[in-house]
């Protein structure tokens, strides 16, 4: 779907993409990168409407220096910053848009009245746009993207701006884009959280430059690390204490894993193999206790990231300070971000 090669764009002082090299497959993916990452302009550049500085960049097989027309016609595109007309109603935007890609009045109309209702818009197509609240505003922006029935979208930030189940709505429905109507989806968050339970692939840039591209799967990959849970009895008040002292009776170590929400505490211990499932299964039977669960933890998409950026291998092999304003004014704060927000 899109490829880049060795691809720059720097402005006066800031190298906002540096020798960015990557492909990126059909499918639903994630591009995050702390603020200033340059997600926004790897878009506009994919866009064809930004000139890369130096490098290299395909989309659906076009190239973006010269064929960002015909990019733009098989590419839908949800900008970050809010950009809606407030006096017009979200029909009356969504079938300009529309129209503007080429569509004639009637499948204007049609595509418009469905795409409205697949982001749940319908009821309040008619209303100004100016008294919608954030989230509505963010969907009208998603529909004018998917009203062309394009190949492939691009959302830069969609879900800025929205309150925890508005960004849950707003995640489900993007899931959605791709396998309801098939369309690919290119989606940037600096929220990794987020991606992880909506993405198939995940891209990491971190000052314009790649830092790691994985499906979500390779990222989450189960651990070593087994988090077991098991009930209290009359004998054993703190059962995971009880167990805890019984599994190191018997060898095995174990440290707190925290309370599982609305119910006991958790206790976490490497696994060595089968034959560490049937001591803790054993050893809670002999105690008594009732077995709530016994699984192998997965990684977070935000502790790998943490953990690369702590290798150092994010921005410090580039030249200059990619994506972070240079000299003396450079702040320290700004960098590895995405570190924070990912938390
Ligand atoms: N037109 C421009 N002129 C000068 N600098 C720019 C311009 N556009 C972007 N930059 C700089 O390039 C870097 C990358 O910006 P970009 O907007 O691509 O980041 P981002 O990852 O999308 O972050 P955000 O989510 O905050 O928009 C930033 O340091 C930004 O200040």
């Amino acid at each position: 779907m899109i490829a880049t090669e060795s691809l720059s764009k720097r402005f006066p002082g800031v190298t906002a993409l540096d020798r960015l090299s990557m492909t990126i497959t059909p499918g639903v993916t994630g591009l995050v990168g702390a603020n200033g990452a340059g997600k926004s302009t790897l878009i506009k550049i994919l866009l064809g409407l930004s000139p890369a500085t130096e490098g290299r960049a395909a989309v659906l097989g076009l190239d973006v220096s010269t064929e960002g027309g015909a990019i733009r016609e098989s590419v839908g595109y949800m900008p970050e910053h809010d950009c809606l007309p407030p006096d017009v109603s979200a029909t009356e935007f969504v079938v300009h848009m529309a129209r503007m890609s080429g569509l004639p009045p009637s499948a204007a109309r049609e595509r418009t009245a469905d795409t409205l209702r697949h982001v749940g818009l319908y009821e309040e197509r008619y209303r100004p746009i100016g008294g919608y609240s954030t989230g509505m505003k963010q969907r009208v922006k998603l529909a004018q993207a998917l009203v062309h029935d394009p190949k492939l979208v691009l959302l830069d930030e969609p879900t800025n701006g929205l309150d925890p189940a508005g960004r849950d709505e707003m995640l489900g429905l993007i899931r959605r884009v791709h396998t309801d109507f098939g369309i690919s989806v290119l989606v940037t968050s600096h929220l990794l959280g987020e991606l992880e339970r909506t993405c198939d692939h995940v891209v990491v840039i971190d000052g314009g430059a790649l830092l790691r591209s994985s499906s979500t799967s390779d990222f989450t990959q189960a651990t070593a690390t087994l988090a077991v849970e098991v009930t209290d009895t009359d004998r054993h008040p703190d059962g995971a204490a009880a167990l805890a002292a019984a599994l190191a009776g018997a060898g095995v170590e174990t440290e707190a894993g925290g309370r599982a929400p609305g119910a006991g505490r958790v206790l976490l211990l490497q696994a060595d193999g089968e034959s560490t499932y049937d001591i803790v299964r054993d050893t809670v039977a002999g105690l008594g206790l009732g077995l709530v669960r016994m699984e192998q933890r997965r990684h977070h998409i935000s502790e790998v990231f943490r953990s690369e950026n702590s290798n150092g291998s994010g921005s410090s092999g580039n030249s200059g300070s990619p994506g972070r304003p240079e000299g003396p004014d450079s702040s320290p704060a700004g960098q590895n971000g995405g570190g924070r927000d990912a938390a």
